[in-house]
């Protein structure tokens, strides 16, 4: 089952940085929501704050209605998926001891089938559980962290630019894939991303950032309809202006 999110007045400051400036949002279950924005604009501390990496300076995070504070973190952080860019697989763990750790961690243990499964899930061989993360692309460890992330059956699943270090192809691959299973597995994904493109493609709804807070929150179809002010369009100026250039090459 998806769940819902909402921030009351989260408020993030760094010394002199605000780097979450009050940001009142609901974010409905089941939505596919893209976090964009210039860098250094809040979107990462935004993502952390619900999964308590960044404890807010003031307001505060529901979770289907539940203050993100009032249970125990790990418990917590068991029913969200995280995937970050860095991908972040342990070296001298084998795919298959990187996709139980989450479950581990709370004394449960995978079994050999949940684990091909969540490999099939991603589009990787379950033979390749045995295999240490070095024997494997940058796409594929990627598909690990996914699958990693979806380990305990999260009803919301986070993620941090997890396509950024991948290659385009790949890049676009994965993205599909991770919106199909967002359906298939009933989600709610937050997925903070440097690419309008992305955001629009993936999402249902596109917040965008800068300096702290929230400047436009519209669905694709309205941005690339014009909508959502000036900061929002500068963004998406930079996917048209490439589908331009590419079709000009065409005539
Ligand atoms: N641990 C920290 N200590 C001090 N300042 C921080 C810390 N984490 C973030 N900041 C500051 O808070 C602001 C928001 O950072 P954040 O990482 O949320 O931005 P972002 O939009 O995710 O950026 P990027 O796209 O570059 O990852 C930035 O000015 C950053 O320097």
């Amino acid at each position: 089952m998806a769940a819902s999110l909402r921030f009351e007045g989260v408020t993030k400051r760094y010394d002199n940085t605000e780097a979450l400036a009050g940001i009142d949002l609901d974010v409905a279950a089941g939505s596919f929501v893209a976090l964009v924005g210039a860098s250094g604009s809040g979107k990462s501390t935004l993502l952390k704050t619900i999964n308590r990496l960044v404890e807010p300076t003031s307001g505060r995070v529901l979770l289907d209605g539940e203050d993100v504070t009032s249970r125990d973190a790990t418990a917590m952080r068991r029913t969200m998926g995280y995937v970050f860019q860095r991908i972040g697989l342990f070296p001298h763990l084998s795919v298959a001891e990187n996709i139980a750790i989450g479950p581990r961690l709370v004394g449960e243990r995978l079994s050999e089938d949940r684990i091909g499964e969540l490999l099939t899930l991603v589009d990787l061989d379950p033979s390749m559980a045995a295999r240490l993360p070095d024997a494997l692309s940058g796409g594929q460890q990627q598909r690990v962290g996914v699958a990693r992330a979806l380990a305990g059956n999260p009803a919301l699943l986070l993620m941090d630019e997890p396509f950024g270090a991948l290659d385009p192809v790949t890049r676009d691959a994965l993205g599909e894939r991770v919106r199909d299973l967002h359906e298939r597995l009933d989600l709610t994904t937050i997925m903070v991303t440097h690419d309008m493109a992305e955001a629009l493609i993936l999402a249902d709804r596109v917040l965008v950032m800068d300096a702290g807070s929230i400047v436009a929150d519209e669905t694709p179809q309205a941005l690339a309809s014009g909508k959502g002010g000036e900061i929002a369009q500068a963004l998406v100026a930079i996917p048209r202006h490439q589908a331009e250039r590419l079709k000009a090459l065409e005539a």
